[in-house]
């Protein structure tokens, strides 16, 4: 049986997919031939990330497909229920890629917080003489530790979000509809650790409390964070999303960046992906990053391997 994996998948998904008698193909098939590709040469199975669309028109036009594997874990970029309603297999991997993604949101805001991202732009040049204007610009740095992270969305990113701010010495706070408190054990490397409860409470608090956000919900209608939210947030309050583009209202949050309200934000996701807005490419206080929150070896690696376990063990 064959398998199109358009967005690429790891070599280790590859080996085990062809150990599991698959034959793998990942050729880039366009968006608009993604369905001829996959009835002239039978394929079974299509692998996406979050790159290629399965919508329904993909759906109807291949009788033959069984499985659509999404490579990650937010399904947006697939019309879930109407495949399941056909009779398709529709996975994910949404345990592979959390430490990836909260790894790259304290690169965020590390950077927000020193302001990496601007100061990497504007180091002195030989002969520049503003070399100690430079530095005073970048003196009003702040350390993360003792601040308090409120994280919107406390599952399985989240929850690898707060092991790293609670190692770091943060406090931190939760909003989750879904998740009313969740343990968390922070292992450490000589096999202690130490778990504390994380109580959930209304994104109203958190956004008066919180001395940085960071967004772990899936995509949905209508905005997490707009002016109203915005307006009630400290002062000087930095945010980042690596979770899916329109959770965050751009022009509300470049108004609140420009006014001083917002000090820094880290985007990895965008409401218009991949060519955000001028206002958000060119502005000295954000941080940012083209969705890239699962792009790791190790987490391509686990994606890869889980996805042909699953196939295996439907198709096998
Ligand atoms: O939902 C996800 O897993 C992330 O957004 C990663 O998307 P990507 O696989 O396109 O990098």
């Amino acid at each position: 049986m064959k398998v199109l994996a358009n967005d690429g998948i790891s070599k280790s998904g590859i080996l085990a997919l062809e150990k599991g008698g698959f034959e793998v193909i990942t050729t880039k098939v366009a968006q608009e031939q993604v369905a001829n590709f996959v009835n002239e040469n039978n394929v079974s199975v299509v692998l996406v990330r979050s790159a290629t669309k399965v919508r329904k028109d993909i759906i109807d036009a291949c009788p033959g497909l069984k499985i659509i594997g999404r490579g990650g874990v937010g399904m947006d970029n697939i019309d879930v229920d109407y495949a399941k309603s056909k009779g398709i297999h529709v996975i994910n991997t949404p345990a592979s890629s959390s430490e990836s993604v909260a790894e790259l949101v304290f690169a965020h805001l590390f950077s927000g917080v020193r302001f990496l991202h601007d100061s990497n732009r504007n180091m002195p040049l030989e002969g520049d003489t503003n070399f100690d204007g430079l530095k005073k610009a970048y003196a009003n740095g702040i350390e993360l530790r003792g601040k308090t992270l409120g994280i919107v969305g406390i599952g399985r990113i989240g929850q690898a979000t707060a092991k790293m701010a609670l190692g770091l010495g943060m406090k931190v706070i939760a909003a989750d509809s879904f998740i009313p408190q969740v343990d968390v054990k922070v292992e450490f490397f000589d096999g202690q650790s130490i778990t504390t409860t994380i109580v959930s409470q209304s994104l109203e608090s958190l956004f008066k409390e919180a001395d940085f956000i960071t967004l772990h919900v899936p995509a949905q209608d209508g905005y997490i964070i707009g002016e109203a939210a915005l307006a009630i947030m400290k002062e000087g309050v930095g945010i980042v999303n690596c979770a899916r583009g329109g959770v965050i209202d751009e022009v509300a949050l470049v108004k609140a960046l420009d006014s001083g309200k917002v000090l820094f934000a880290g985007l990895d996701v965008f409401e218009n992906e991949p060519t955000p807005e001028m206002a958000i490419l060119m502005h000295h206080k954000i941080s940012l990053t083209p969705h890239i929150g699962a792009a790791t070896g190790e987490a391509q690696d686990r994606i890869g391997t889980e996805l042909a376990s699953q196939i295996i063990s439907i198709l096998g």
